[in-house]
């Protein structure tokens, strides 16, 4: 069993990915995110997924790839945005390193583009972002062993506010 470095969680536009590449390359780790697994699980983008099967069934892929993945990546892990609602998920990751990378409305908008590619986003996307990003406050807290805030940070700058976190 290869436990990862940290893990990453946030809403969409948090920067998961972002940070998550960014990060694994500084510390010279492989970087993996479950919503690449499932969809290469799955051999679909997320999008088709979620037309096809339906959440309830992406749901179900999340929850065995968050399983594998935390017990086979020895680097950075990204999470999805919405694997901190399944109680089974945040239970899977107490005992962990979990960084809540943080985001307010404004910033998120921002950088979820419309929500392009984000099927949960498809129809109005502010005012989802905005219950999505209330909805799961509270579960990122739950589950974080420290909070990251990024609203108006470069990824650099997030990075550097990362690493001295991971050498206690
Ligand atoms: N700190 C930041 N400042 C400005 N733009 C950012 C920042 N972090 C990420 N971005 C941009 O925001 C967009 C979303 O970032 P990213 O895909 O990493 O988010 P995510 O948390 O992985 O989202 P999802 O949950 O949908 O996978 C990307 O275009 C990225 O370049
Ligand atoms: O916030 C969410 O529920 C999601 C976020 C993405 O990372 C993907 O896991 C998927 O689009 C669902
Ligand atoms: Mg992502």
């Amino acid at each position: 069993m290869t436990r990862p470095v940290c893990v990453l969680v946030g809403a969409p536009g948090a920067g998961k990915t972002t940070i998550g590449e960014a990060l694994a390359a500084e510390l010279g780790v492989e970087f993996r995110d479950t919503d690449r697994d499932i969809e290469r699980m799955a051999g679909k983008p997320i999008p088709e997924i979620f037309v096809d099967e339906g959440e309830a069934h992406f749901r179900t892929l999340e929850r065995a790839a968050v399983a594998a993945a935390l017990a086979g990546c020895p680097g950075v892990l990204a999470v999805g945005g919405g694997a901190v609602l399944a109680e089974e998920n945040r239970a899977a990751l107490v005992g962990h390193t979990v960084l809540y990378l943080s985001v307010e409305l404004t910033d998120a908008l921002k950088r979820v583009d419309l929500g392009v590619g984000r099927p949960l986003l498809a129809v109005n996307p502010r005012a989802t972002l905005k219950y999505l990003l209330d909805q799961r406050r509270p579960l990122y807290e739950e589950v974080a062993t420290a909070t990251v805030v990024t609203d108006g940070r470069t990824p650099a700058e997030i990075v550097a506010g990362i690493l001295p976190l991971l050498r206690r």
